[in-house]
């Protein structure tokens, strides 16, 4: 049953003059086009967001025939709100002029083959849905048949195909034809953007080389030891024309891509240093980003035996949060696009949009959405300088174009086996009735619950024994290294962008170490997710990617360190090694029909062999029969493997449910999958293997059921049951085998390599574990420590307390004391009279310090032997000078360090503290006079020589109650530990 193919028909096209005409204005980023439409997010944005879900989706189904039920849909009254908006004066002007409809204007499929009608895609200018604006091209990809949405030479615009392609262009791509993916090094070119001051930078192109103007070294020195060292790149460029740029360092990246290689083009540098520019361009120069999405389709026109299924996305990394420029900024907002997997392998971002793109046209309005989104804000540097990393990505999937024949021998198969409608209105052919899988991609749940496309997408399938080819094309503007600024906001931002761009500088300096010292990646570690930045990028820089950097440049004077350190980021890139390989899904289904019958032919050509072998074994001779045997055993181990590849990859495809597709043959357990998921897959594998021995043992009841002969059944008879079971038995080993090697082995790989894994994290878990209880022990101590000293301090000072108000209570505390703690009082006149007044006393002589002033020596605490049952000051280290020997005042000065009880005070302490401030006690002979006896008493602790000369002209009680001051413990030695 043939199925007529959808008519474009219906769907009202643009002419590709108007396309032209729109051309200009929708290649310029519009977040650099528009200075007042600075913020973040705009106005046209959000209104994008509320036109987007006026016109939510396009929904194209396979079983569309004359007018598709897209076309229809386009067709449809627009909604109240949509009329709405599209009558409001928020409505961007550009919409409404430049992008008017057409009326009129003829089908550009009348000229095409009927067989490939223009696959409907987004809707075209005059359709009346021009008035939605650009969100019109937003493609719901859960909901599109690959087969639909499909690329080929036939259905490019001309309009859409470079009219760049002259007679050096097309020498330059033989070329380069033979040259893609051998290249195992990035390709790094140099930008030097013009400017109206003086360079300091020397460019020398034909070498391919540049230098600093030595006048500038001093500026460089800082950032390089040998500032003036000249610097050779795969290219160096000047000049503000992109086209040359673009040819040099983006095109045979671009083919490569086309080819089936995953290509990155990113360009890096200083703020304002022209990223963007090269990237975007504007109306006059087209960057890179345009003329490659051209380039595209240029390409795709040229390679009529292959057809391409094109999705884009559009992402940006703001404040180390990823967002989809693609959704409306709410949703964007409200769901960040989480990074998963990595390790090894690819990445995935969901719920990230793909939006399947089918011309030129549709790829600019996806650009433009995306670039409306981007943020960008007016810096120091730059009055629309990005904040965010932009990463836009083209998946390109393509395949052998079938000719007519076979494609309606794959739609008749589809109708056939074809299981219902999924839930998404996809059909997903099959072979058998059996859901083919998809190219690796799991359905990953989107926004609003919805089941977006995963990594994958809408995916094309390999059929026919066709294999498809996969590529992605990564075009990425980063953010550029700038210095803090007066704006707090822009400062944030900026420590984001420098933050992420240092860890790209690290991943690269040690991808390039590996590199120098041979040393494979996996080897060693590579910090990927310290950014996201360099997640976003692990997988192209982990090796599988042709990569191409623009370093740009500020030839300013004033920005040359930036340059300089832009230039010694472009100097380690280039080491680092890549080895980009294609990737190719072959069609499994084409595959397994293929053994299918093979194993057909084999099983018949054994049984023909087993029904005459017991006739024919009487006539060989026994080396024929080894030689018979032999033959036997070859077929029944080919009839092995192959049922063996069958059951691989059906044990594959079976468990993709859902359109969860899994790994094609053979096969490839996904060791990226969290615990979690390799748990279920075991268990499913365990549920399979006891449903497959639940049947071998009804297939061995049913055997031993069967009715055996009876003992004079003919010999004839006999041989053929014999031969019968041999057979059957030979099938059950077959399949015991079959499962025990397809199954059995990558169960226990997935059994060891999760108990591997476990028991590592494990391991560091406790390692942990121990650190964490090793530190809390250690803080304990470090408390009951703490705890002690508190105590001991706690003592010293109420032992203080306590000396000072027995001190008072003895009247002590009339001794003026200098100190910080206690500033002397001045008195009017009160040094001269003080003075008379111990000049006078000290010529009466008498008491100690006439003693010691006569012999001029100090009394030294040392002096005392230790007499700890006193409680006195003891200890050989004690020093505390009492200097008797002033005219006017007696000074006990505190030599250092002091100790009390033989304990060292130099130790922060509350005690020590009080001490050390006092640094001086002066004591006045007027007041030593009052309390002299009590002092001199004192003394006895300080001078027994003293103490013998004096203790009989004291007073007794006096004495006493000094003694009890001083002698007792608490008052003079502090409780100790
Ligand atoms: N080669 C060039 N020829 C002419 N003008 C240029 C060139 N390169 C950059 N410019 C101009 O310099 C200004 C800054 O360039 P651009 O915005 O591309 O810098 P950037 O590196 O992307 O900055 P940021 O990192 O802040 O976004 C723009 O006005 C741009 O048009």
């Amino acid at each position: 049953m043939s199925k007529s193919r959808t008519s474009s028909t219906s769907i009202p096209s643009t002419p590709s003059s108007s396309l032209t005409k729109l051309r200009n204005g929708l290649f310029t980023p519009s977040h650099k086009r528009t200075p007042s439409s600075a913020s973040t997010i705009g106005t046209e944005s959000s209104l994008s967001a509320r036109l987007s879900r006026v016109n939510q989706p396009v929904i194209l189904n396979s079983s569309s025939t004359t007018s598709t039920p897209a076309a229809k849909k386009y067709k449809a009254p627009l909604s109240a709100e949509a009329k709405k908006l599209s009558n409001s004066p928020l409505k961007p002007q550009r919409s409404m002029s430049s992008l008017a409809p057409i009326p009129g204007t003829p089908s550009r499929d009348a000229s095409r083959s009927p067989s490939r009608p223009r696959t409907p895609n987004t809707p075209r200018k005059g359709s009346g849905d021009d008035l939605l604006g650009p969100a019109t091209s937003q493609m719901d990809v859960s909901n599109v048949d690959p087969e639909q949405v499909l690329v080929d030479s036939q259905t490019v615009e001309p309009g859409d195909v470079s009219a760049e392609l002259d007679a050096d262009d097309a020498a330059w791509l033989k070329a380069q034809q033979m040259e893609h993916g051998k290249d195992d090094k990035v390709m790094v070119s140099i930008r030097i953007r013009p400017s109206e001051y003086t360079s300091a930078w020397v460019p020398h192109p034909p070498t391919n080389s540049l230098k600093l103007d030595s006048a500038y070294s001093r500026s460089a020195s800082l950032v390089s030891t040998s500032p003036t060292a000249s610097f050779t790149f795969d290219s160096v460029l000047t000049g503000t024309p992109n086209k040359p740029i673009y040819t040099t360092v983006a095109r045979s990246h671009v083919h490569a891509a086309m080819e089936g290689y995953n290509a990155v083009i990113f360009a890096y540098g200083q703020t304002a240093s022209g990223k963007t520019f090269t990237l975007s361009g504007n109306d006059e120069e087209p960057g890179i980003i345009p003329r490659s999405m051209r380039e595209v389709f240029g390409f795709i026109k040229r390679t009529p035996e292959r057809e391409y299924l094109l999705r884009c996305s559009y992402l940006e990394i703001y404040n180390e949060t990823v967002f989809d420029l693609l959704a409306p900024p709410m949703v964007a907002k409200a769901n960040p696009v989480q990074i998963q997997g990595g390790a090894g392998g690819d990445i995935t971002l969901t719920p990230l949009r793909e939006e399947v793109v089918t011309s030129l046209k549709g790829v600019k309005d996806v650009l433009k959405r995306g670039e409306g989104n981007r943020r960008t804000a007016c810096t120091d540097w730059n009055e629309r300088s990005s904040r965010s990393h932009s990463v836009f990505r083209l998946v390109i999937e393509s395949r052998l174009r079938s000719s007519d024949a076979d494609r309606e021998k794959d739609e008749d198969e589809e109708d056939v086996h074809s299981t219902p409608a999924t839930s998404n209105g996809r059909h997903t052919p099959g072979l058998n009735g059996r859901q083919t899988p998809g190219l690796g991609g799991r359905q990953t749940p989107g926004l609003n619950g919805r089941q977006t496309p995963g990594p994958g997408g809408a995916r094309l399938q390999a059929r026919g024994g066709r294999s498809v080819q996969t590529s992605v094309l990564s075009l990425i503007d980063l953010a550029g290294s700038e210095k803090a600024t007066s704006d707090k906001e822009r400062t944030r931002e900026g420590k984001y962008i420098n933050t992420s761009l240092l860890t790209l500088g690290t991943v690269i300096s040690t991808l390039a170490d590996a590199a120098s010292k041979k040393s494979s990646n996996s080897q060693v570690h590579v910090p990927y997710r310290n950014s996201k930045l360099t997640r976003i990028l692990q997988p192209s820089l982990s090796g599988n990617a042709r990569i191409s950097v623009v370093c740009t440049i500020n030839p300013d004077p004033n920005a040359v360190a930036e340059s300089m350190s832009t230039l010694l980021f472009a100097k380690r890139i280039k080491s680092v090694q890549l080895n980009a390989k294609k990737k190719e899904v072959v069609d499994t289904d084409a595959l397994i029909e293929r053994y299918r019958k093979e194993i057909e032919e084999l099983k018949a050509r054994l049984a023909e062999r087993e029904a005459d072998a017991p006739v024919r074994n009487r006539r060989l001779s026994a080396r024929e029969q080894i030689d018979e045997s032999k033959a036997m055993k070859d077929l029944n181990s080919r009839i092995q493997q192959l049922t063996k590849l069958i059951l691989t990859s059906n044990s594959v495809d079976e468990n993709a449910k859902d359109g969860e597709s899994r790994p094609v043959s053979p096969v490839k357990v996904d060791f990226d999958m969290s615990p979690y998921q390799l748990q279920q897959e075991l268990l499913n594998a365990r549920l399979q293997i006891e449903t497959q021995a639940n049947q071998i043992l009804s297939l061995e009841a049913s055997l031993l059921a069967r009715p055996p002969l009876p003992s004079d059944a003919p010999t004839e008879e006999k041989d053929k049951l014999i031969a019968d079971q041999a057979k059957t038995i030979r099938e059950f080993e077959i399949i015991v085998r079959g499962y025990e090697e397809s199954l059995g082995e990558p169960l226990r790989k997935v059994k060891e390599d999760v108990e591997r894994e476990w028991e590592i994290k494990v391991q560091d878990e406790r390692k942990k574990r121990e650190e964490k209880e090793k530190w809390a022990e250690e803080c304990v101590k470090a408390l009951e420590k703490e705890k002690k000293i508190r105590t001991t301090l706690e003592d010293e000072r109420r032992a203080l307390a306590a000396f000072v108000t027995k001190f008072d209570s003895l009247g002590l505390s009339s001794v003026s004391v200098t100190s910080k703690l206690k500033p002397p009082m001045p008195t009017p006149g009160g040094a001269q009279t003080a003075y008379q007044r111990r000049q006078s006393r000290s010529s009466l002589g008498g008491g100690l310090a006439s003693n010691y002033a006569n012999s001029n020596k100090l009394p030294r605490i040392s002096d005392v032997p230790a007499t700890p049952e006193r409680g006195g000051v003891t200890g050989e280290e004690d020093e505390i000078a009492i200097d008797f020997t002033g005219q006017s005042t007696a000074t006990i000065t505190q030599s250092s360090p002091l100790r009390l009880g033989g304990r060292a005070l130099n130790q922060p302490s509350l005690f020590d503290q009080d001490l050390d401030e006092m640094e001086a006690v002066n004591v006045s002979f007027d007041e030593l006079n009052e309390v002299e006896n009590q002092l001199l008493d004192v003394s006895v602790y300080v001078a027994p020589s003293a103490l013998r000369d004096l203790k009989e002209a004291k007073d007794k009680d006096l004495k006493a109650k000094a003694r009890g001051v001083f002698g007792a413990k608490e008052n003079l030695l502090p409780a100790r530990a």
